[in-house]
């Protein structure tokens, strides 16, 4: 089963999931801000809700796969698990020679699964003595980590997108996160699975893009978000690789700009695809969008232009369905529009269209999907909610069928 994602609600097939780990034992309080937390979930807990909703998508026909076990495959050989941990090392920003080295032996020593659960989970100062030292090594070893931990790698998400035939490899914005996306290069350029996949944008380029702004909405028009997580130069770069030196089908990008701020984090934070005429979305949405819309345009430029209807109207028109609908989180009710939205009630994620799986603690907004006439499974989610994504942010289609 391929790469083929021409769609965000038919029929999911392969998906791309992490199991969080000791990373999120790793969070302490003073860390929060820098590792894009709110709180701390309780791992034991966020586990078995975790297990939880890969069973789901398995008893849905989907085909569940872990990035850390497709990450193992690919590291199988010496020399290229020795070129991950340097570069791992590198995007870490670890300065100091003398800890850089002490880390790289450090990781190495270990088997490679257990390797990858260290980088994960990260490195704290007290597993490991400093062979030597020097004045930097004594200022930098007073803070508790050597390596920080990847509490956000659940939002598999985020780190890549997969589009069409090929693969988004983005540049995350913030340095807590940026460091992700180095696992599924290292798995399409090493593992055979994926050794014919397209790269249609790479995280070595300036301009940061993360997968929660990236949806599929057909086999003809993308949806991405200009957000706090994703700059235009990016969406710019990836239409344009898409339009002139691919054969893909996508002949519109809606680039929808979005307040750049937390609340609002991606897209797909505020907006998400429940079936083919029907959307999930923010209560307060609407007011705030700009939509520019990108196409092919002479000579090797693109043809932008900017709508200034609403949102429901937009996708109506480029869509090529009048029957489009979006539906708000929360409903009428105002207190349990911005409480659901909170724990993400606008982030659903289809199996098929017409059946999404959501949170359970989202049941104003989980009654209106149902109202309108979307089947919803609920997955239980007192601890996966703290980390601010919802099913879809936790999840990367890699195959929709029809
Ligand atoms: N697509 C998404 O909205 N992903 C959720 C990411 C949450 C994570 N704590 C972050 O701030 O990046």
């Amino acid at each position: 089963m391929g790469i083929n994602v021409y769609s965000e609600v038919k029929r999911l097939r392969r998906v791309l999931l992490h199991r969080p780990g000791l990373e999120l034992e790793n969070m302490e309080p003073d860390l929060l801000e820098e590792l894009l937390f709110e709180d701390i979930p309780f791992l034991k807990k966020a586990q078995q809700e975790h297990d939880y909703f890969a069973d789901v998508l398995r008893t849905n026909g989907v085909h569940v796969e872990y990035v850390t076990d497709l990450l193992a495959t690919s590291l199988s050989e010496d020399s290229i698990k020795e070129q991950f941990v340097k570069e791992y090392l590198e995007l870490s920003e670890v300065k100091n020679e003398y800890i850089k080295e002490a880390l790289e032996e450090y990781l190495l020593s270990f088997e490679t699964k257990e390797m990858i659960n260290k980088i994960v989970g990260g490195v704290r100062i007290n597993e490991f003595k400093l062979k030597k030292e020097n004045f930097s090594t004594k200022v930098r070893l007073n803070k508790q980590f050597y390596l920080l931990p990847l509490p956000n790698l659940y939002f598999q998400r985020d780190p890549v997108a997969f589009v069409g035939k090929g693969i988004v490899i983005n540049r995350m914005r913030t340095k807590a996160r940026r460091r992700e996306s180095l696992f599924m290069k290292y798995v399409v350029k090493y593992n055979n699975d994926f050794k014919n996949t397209p790269i249609y944008y790479d995280m070595t380029l300036p301009f940061a893009i993360e997968g929660g702004d990236v949806l599929v909405l057909t086999e003809k028009v993308l949806a991405i978000g200009i957000s706090q997580r994703t700059d235009p130069e990016a969406v710019e770069i990836l239409a344009k690789k898409l339009f002139f030196e691919t054969d893909e089908s996508f002949e519109t990008i809606l680039a929808i700009n979005i307040p750049k701020k937390r609340a609002y984090m991606h897209l797909d934070t505020i907006f998400t695809m429940v079936d083919t005429d029907k959307f999930l979305a923010h209560s307060q949405l609407e007011s705030s969008l700009l939509v520019y819309v990108i196409k092919k345009g002479k000579d090797g430029d693109l043809e932008v232009i900017e709508e200034n209807k609403s949102l429901e109207e937009i996708l109506q028109k480029y869509l090529e369905n009048g029957q489009v609908k979006i539906l708000k989180c929360g409903g009428e009710d105002e207190i349990a529009a911005k409480r659901e939205q909170w724990n993400d009630g606008s982030n659903v994620l289809a199996v098929k269209p017409g059946v999404v799986i959501a949170y359970d603690r989202n049941y104003v907004t989980n009654t209106l999907l149902r109202d309108n006439g979307i089947s919803v499974i609920e997955i239980p989610s007192s601890e996966l909610s703290r980390g601010r994504g919802g099913p879809r942010c936790m999840s990367m289609p890699m195959n929709r069928g029809d």
